[in-house]
């Protein structure tokens, strides 16, 4: 894997002048937000050597680097989903990619469902805490030390500080818990009536591996969900991705408004 990290880091310094501090991962239907970027110079997942591709709709498979509110940022404009057959290993060697290129904090947007049927389809919820319901690990097989030790702690996987900052200043945002699930297909009633059991209040089959590997190598994450519909069972309609993409189309605004804001409290 080092010599991968090498090779693809190598491609990008070479045709990219910026050291980007902030990463910023965009979900289904959120890769919008990489329009806003200034002096943008965009690297193709697929010119990038040993670099994955993307295959989910939605999701361009573009690195986009340049300035996001005076802060040096990349953008993943498409992220690596298990679901898409990828090992959790590759969504490893992303992160490690985006840290040795120098990235000290991450933004993780996703497109979830809600469980919590107080959500709002449209509404953007930080994320507080995550369950793993993956039943996979990205850090298992050999562990790289230069990068972070064999058993992380996962006590504060999203940073708390950075979240409450954002709360300062938009108020009207509120938490919960996501639990990523393997997919593709959508969940059943009985299981999403399970995961609120749990304690789970957001569903999507993404950011937890993301999670992981950024805590693992000292990457602060911020994680926002934005709400695309009601969980399977809330209520009577069937669950689609083209709605999913749909609704976070329409709070593009919103969304934007939104990390802006939580790129100008760091
Ligand atoms: O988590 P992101 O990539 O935002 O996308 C979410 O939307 C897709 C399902 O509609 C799944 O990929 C799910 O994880
Ligand atoms: O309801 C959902 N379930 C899983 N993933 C999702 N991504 C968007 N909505 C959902």
């Amino acid at each position: 894997m080092k010599e991968s990290i090498e090779r693809a880091k190598k491609y990008i310094t070479e045709k990219v002048e910026i050291t980007p501090e902030i990463g910023l991962i965009l979900g289904s239907g959120l890769g919008f937000v990489a329009d806003d970027i200034e002096n943008a110079v965009l690297l193709e997942y697929t010119e990038i050597p040993d670099f994955p591709h993307s295959t989910a709709p939605g999701h361009e498979g573009k690195l986009v680097f340049g300035k996001l509110k005076g802060k040096n940022v990349v953008a993943l404009k498409g992220r690596f989903h298990l679901y898409e057959g990828w090992n959790p290993e590759t969504i490893k060697f992303v992160i490690y990619v985006l840290k040795s290129l120098g990235v000290k904090k991450l933004l993780i947007t996703n497109a979830a469902g809600a469980i919590n049927k107080s959500y709002n389809p449209g509404e953007i919820i930080i994320v507080k805490d995550l369950i793993n319901f993956q039943f996979k690990n990205p850090l298992k097989g050999q562990n790289l030390e230069e990068y972070g030790p064999r058993f992380p702690d996962m006590s504060s996987a999203v940073d708390l500080e950075w979240a409450s900052k954002l709360k300062e200043k938009v108020r009207k945002l509120r938490e919960g818990v996501y639990i990523a699930v393997l997919g593709p297909s959508y969940e059943t009633p009985a299981e999403i009536k399970a995961f609120r059991k749990l304690g789970a209040d957001l569903v999507g089959m993404s950011t937890v591996p993301e999670v992981i590997v950024a805590n693992h190598c000292g990457i602060k994450c911020l994680v926002l969900s934005c709400v695309t519909n009601m969980a399977a069972g809330v209520l009577e309609t069937p669950l689609s991705h083209q709605e999913v993409m749909e609704v976070a189309k329409k709070v593009k605004e919103e969304f934007s408004k939104i990390v802006f804001h939580a790129l100008e409290v760091l």
